[in-house]
């Protein structure tokens, strides 16, 4: 045992606080900007550069976020039981930041694009290396996780309880400024275009800066080394813990025959082998870790910000006048409303309260921050149907949509059979699409001849007719049928003009034929339509997730691209983002109240020893949370999304009221007290017993005990 001390040194101090934790929240800042900075692209990166679908991407983000808060069991494991605290946030932060600079080198696409034409020609190195990144980081940053917060608890001596507590608050606003930032700042250096011979999205930058927060992290963590307070490992604390638990139930079974007398709790058929302070210990940890069963369902609510919110953003207009907002930079309203919520339920919500004389302890906080994240989800429910009505009305997978869009001289009268009339003038279409429940058509124009042709439509698809400038070519084309991604619009351009056209990012279209979709963000855009020396500028003001076909006349350069006519295909998103805010609001004072709440409680509920490993129980409920929801995308397929989340809230209303009821039937205790007590009525010094417990681990009871059960000395 190689650390500093065994027992609490007396720490320099400012302002009542230990000057040591000044490095563990500057650490903690760092370190979550460096993982919030990379989860905020890392989809994106999937989608775009290694080309993923949407439903890989999707689940292999939400599999890695379930691997960082699992792998909180391991560093506990190594803090408790080999490393100490101390070491281990060392040791994994080494690891983190190898994980996060493998990450930002498997960005860069020069490194296979032998080609030179934009994109890696080797996925599977890239694939490859950024799984390896992505394991390592998740080993990082869910190892040090639970030794962060626990090892900043330590810092604290018994006089300083009330700072220990706002000590948490501060952490965990740390966490969100850095959070914060980072998801602001990432996604623009991701916009930013980078390259050695192409340029492209630079994702290398967008890695990279996390990445040398990292190293940062680590550096400041190193530099407060001298004044940190170190606690010893206890021995293979876990392994311990496993043999005792294993013994309970073995010994129990054994004695099952009605002529043994009962025991006053199930652990204490340990007794026989065990020394009585440990199994107080695992007593307390138990019943910690029972009460944390009904948890994971708040994270699963909780953690859909990132996904569903997010895509229900993207239905939405984020247009707030004085800025433009994008759907993902919604979930920064999150962090915005942590720093402003957590102060103010700390220095006025909570200490109002007190005075009413309500007794609101930490069990009755979580509660009540369930039902605040199951309202959240009600009020997402009631914003869904708002959005539902101006959504479109898509075919089902049965039915096929069609509209027609007339590029010919004259009005046409159009007759698709059996019996469906449309009147459609030069240079314009019908009024919206017309829904079929069968695939074969045959489209009839009143052109002299009469045009007749016969057309099979896309089942559960939308199409546009185009009639050209010669209707006897008439052709199908494929409409968007969805909201396009990420708020962009979905446009392209019909060419009625004689010739060929070049216009400005989209490739050269021959007369009478269609572009296909290009995606534009939100705002002005301009294009240059070319045809040998002549052109001319088409500017168009866009909104949100709209669609539109534009109709290029032969008179396009005569008259200065005016006559350029849209068809607007889909209608721009209409409900405002701003509508999300009370939700945001919502899940955000149950975060504060169940989380920060939660991180408290776990701290401050375990034995000295097993600190971390309770951190670690607490965060494994965020694993579950984010697993169940990976269970409910794959399977649970509502048909309607405000159904979708009406079913999570009741979920969690349901689940806060077994909680409330398991947490009804708790007392609350104070760890060092009962341990204080146990070595009282084993009448050992504090001292002695230490020396006692820790020799006692060292031996390999097993063997020693073959022949039958030992009595220890009590
Ligand atoms: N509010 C979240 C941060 C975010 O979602 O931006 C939070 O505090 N999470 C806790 C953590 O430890 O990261």
């Amino acid at each position: 045992m190689d650390e500093t001390t065994k027992k609490k040194k007396k720490t320099a101090e400012c302002c009542g606080y230990p000057i040591s934790i000044f490095f563990i929240v500057v650490n903690e800042f760092c370190e979550r900007f460096s993982y919030y900075g990379m989860r905020a692209v890392l989809v994106l990166y999937f989608r775009y550069f290694l080309l993923w679908d949407d439903d890989l991407a999707t689940s292999i983000y939400h599999a890695f976020v379930a691997l960082c808060y699992l792998t909180p069991i391991l560093g506990a494991i190594i803090a408790d039981s080999w490393l100490g605290k101390f070491k281990t946030i060392i040791y994994l932060s080494i690891v983190y930041a190898i994980g996060q600079v493998t990450m930002a080198i498997s960005t860069i696409h020069d490194i296979t694009d032998a080609n030179r034409d934009g994109t890696p020609d080797n996925f599977t190195f890239h694939i490859a290396l950024s799984m390896l990144g992505l394991i390592l980081i998740a080993l990082g940053t869910g190892g040090i996780k639970p030794c962060v917060a626990a090892f900043g608890g330590d810092q604290f001596q018994e006089h300083q309880s009330r700072q220990l507590n706002t000590f948490f608050s501060v952490f965990y606003l740390c966490i969100n400024a850095g959070s914060l930032l980072s998801t602001l700042i990432t996604p623009v250096l991701r916009a930013q275009e980078c390259g050695i011979h192409t340029q492209q999205q630079c994702y290398p930058l967008a890695f990279g800066v996390p990445a040398v927060l990292m190293v940062i992290s680590l550096v400041v963590f190193i530099a407060g080394s001298g004044m940190y307070v170190k606690t010893d490992p206890e021995g293979n604390i876990m392994w311990s813990v496993c043999k005792c638990i294993g013994f309970a139930i073995k010994n129990r079974f054994r004695h099952r025959s009605s002529s043994y007398p009962k025991r006053e709790h199930w652990m204490d058929w340990a007794n026989e082998k065990y020394d009585k302070l440990l199994i107080a210990q695992i007593k307390m940890v138990l019943k910690v870790l029972f009460l944390y069963i009904p948890l994971p369902m708040f994270w699963t609510l909780f953690d859909q910000k990132g996904s569903r919110w997010t895509l229900q953003a993207t239905t939405m207009s984020g247009d707030f006048g004085a800025f433009i907002l994008q759907p993902d930079q919604m979930q920064t309203v999150n962090p915005i409303l942590i720093l402003t919520l957590v102060p103010i339920m700390d220095r006025l919500i909570f200490p109002l309260i007190q005075k009413c004389g309500l007794n609101f302890s930490p069990l009755k906080r979580m509660t009540v921050g369930m039902l605040f994240a199951a309202m959240a989800f009600v009020s997402a429910a009631l914003v869904q149907i708002e959005i539902d009505k101006t959504l479109p009305n898509f075919p089902s997978s049965s039915e096929s949509q069609l509209k027609v869009v007339n590029t010919y001289s004259t009005t046409l009268n159009v007759t698709i059979s059996p019996n469906e009339h449309l009147l459609i003038e030069s240079f314009g279409s019908s009024a919206d699409y017309v829904t079929f429940d069968h695939q074969d058509i045959t489209v009839s124009l009143n052109t002299n001849p009469v045009i007749t042709k016969a057309f099979s439509l896309i089942k559960g698809g939308r199409q546009t007719l185009i009639i050209p400038s010669d209707p006897t070519v008439m052709y199908l084309k494929e409409d968007v049928k969805s909201k396009p991604r990420e708020g962009k619009n979905a446009i392209r351009f019909v060419n009625g003009y004689t010739a060929d056209l070049n216009i400005t990012n989209l490739d050269s279209i021959e007369p009478s034929a269609t572009t296909n979709y290009t995606l534009v963000n939100q705002g002005k855009r301009d294009f240059v339509l070319r045809h040998g020396e002549q052109w001319c500028e088409f500017s168009r003001k866009f909104g949100f997730g709209a669609s539109y076909t534009f109709l290029i006349p032969s008179t396009v350069f005569s008259d200065d691209c005016e006559s350029i006519t849209e068809v607007e295909d889909m209608k721009p998103n209409s409900v405002h983002m701003a509508l999300q805010i009370p939700q945001y609001f919502l899940i955000t004072t149950g975060e504060v109240m169940f989380s920060v709440t939660g991180l408290q409680f776990s701290y401050s509920q375990a034995p000295k020893n097993m600190k971390s490993v309770l951190q670690a129980g607490w965060l494994c409920t965020n694993a579950v949370g984010n697993i169940i929801v990976l269970i409910v995308a794959e399977l649970g397929k509502l048909p309607k999304q405000w159904a979708e989340y009406l079913l999570f809230a009741s979920l969690l209303v349901a689940v806060s009221i077994i909680f409330s009821i398991m947490a009804y039937f708790y007392t609350y205790i104070d760890p060092a007290e009962i341990e204080a007590q146990v070595r009282k009525e084993q009448g050992l010094e504090p001292e002695e017993m230490e020396k006692e417990t820790i020799e006692m681990e060292e031996k390999d009871e097993d063997q020693k005990n073959e022949q039958g059960v030992k009595q220890t000395k009590i």
